[in-house]
């Protein structure tokens, strides 16, 4: 279990981080998402002590990760898949690791296969692509079989078979009693990798819920509606307090109503309804709405 506790990191006036408190569980794959600079990265640097907060803190199973003299037996993390001396071979960066934290030698072999390596172990990381840097840094992240793992950006550069295959795994690793928290700026990367999310935008808190009740928060179900009485029908959704957007076709996009309180209006006056769709909450749009005003760079934006 993760829990940060009203988190800052200021760098001058600026505060990357501001006031942040969440608690991760395990069992679970959690979600950290938040648009470009919301300050993710910051925030996982001071989860493993590599930046120390400004105020507030961190624990790891309740001692912050620097107290822990067997790190990588504790925590597994993946901060910066390009972060590998290129002139290595996989094999060699993984068995230096070993040593170094006096894990298991055998470990390496095992990671290699379980990451998809297993040939390429022998090979200069230098030449790997991005996909093959982002495994070789999973693998770094399970050699001590550490029972909470965090990773930024994981599914960067992966194809859609390399991303089946890491949404699998965080799945496994969840489901065998881990903590897993994984970061990324695309909601849609997360929708089928994680079952719950914590959402920031200018270093703080937006919400940490369930994917589902993220969705049903932050988004306004939409029904469309097609009639050849597109004015009465209007002003009959206006009058209940809808709001009614017209299109060209004989169509009304509506939000504020039911489906089934749009065909009883529609049945109560008469009007005939030939198309009546909700529209599902979508994850996307409640992550647009919700960041909208924490976007750091918009495109025609000039602060
Ligand atoms: N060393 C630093 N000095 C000054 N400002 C910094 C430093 N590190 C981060 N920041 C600023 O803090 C904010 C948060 O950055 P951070 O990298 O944590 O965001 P992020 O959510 O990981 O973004 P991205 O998705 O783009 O990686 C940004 O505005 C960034 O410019």
């Amino acid at each position: 279990m993760i829990e940060v506790n009203e988190l800052t990191k200021r760098y001058g006036p600026k505060a990357a981080v501001s006031d942040l408190s969440f608690t991760v569980r395990p069992g679970h794959v959690t979600g950290f998402l938040g648009p470009n600079g919301a300050g993710k990265s910051t925030t996982l640097r001071m989860m493993l002590g590599l930046h120390r907060p400004t105020s507030g803190s961190v624990t790891i199973d309740g001692r912050p990760f620097a107290d822990r003299p067997r790190g990588m037996r504790h925590v597994g993390a993946l901060l910066d898949a390009h972060d590998v001396h290129g002139g290595r071979t996989a094999r060699a960066h993984l068995t230096a690791l070993t040593v170094s934290n006096r894990l298991p030698r055998r470990r390496v072999g095992e990671v290699l296969d379980e990451v998809g390596l297993g040939d390429a172990g022998g090979r200069r990381i230098g030449g790997f692509s991005l996909g093959m840097k982002q495994r070789l840094g999973i693998a770094t992240a399970l050699l001590g079989d550490p029972p909470v793992l965090l990773f930024d950006e994981p599914l960067n550069g992966l194809d859609p078979e390399g991303v089946k295959w890491v949404r699998g795994l965080f799945h496994r690793l969840a489901a065998e009693g881990r903590t897993v928290f994984v970061s990324s700026h695309l909601m849609s990367e997360m929708e089928n990798t994680a079952d719950f999310l914590v959402v920031i935008g200018r270093g703080r808190l937006i919400a940490a819920e369930s994917l589902k009740d993220f969705a049903a928060r932050g988004t306004r179900q939409s029904v469309s509606v097609r009639t050849p009485d597109v004015a009465v029908l209007h002003t009959v959704l206006t009058d209940e307090g809808a709001h009614v957007e017209p299109h060209t076709d004989n169509s009304l996009t509506v939000t504020g109503l039911s489906a089934s309180r749009i065909g009883d209006l529609a049945f109560q006056n008469m009007v005939p309804v030939h198309e009546l769709t909700p529209h599902a909450a979508s994850l996307e749009a409640a992550f647009m709405e919700l960041t909208a005003d924490s976007v750091e760079y918009a495109a025609g934006d000039t602060r």
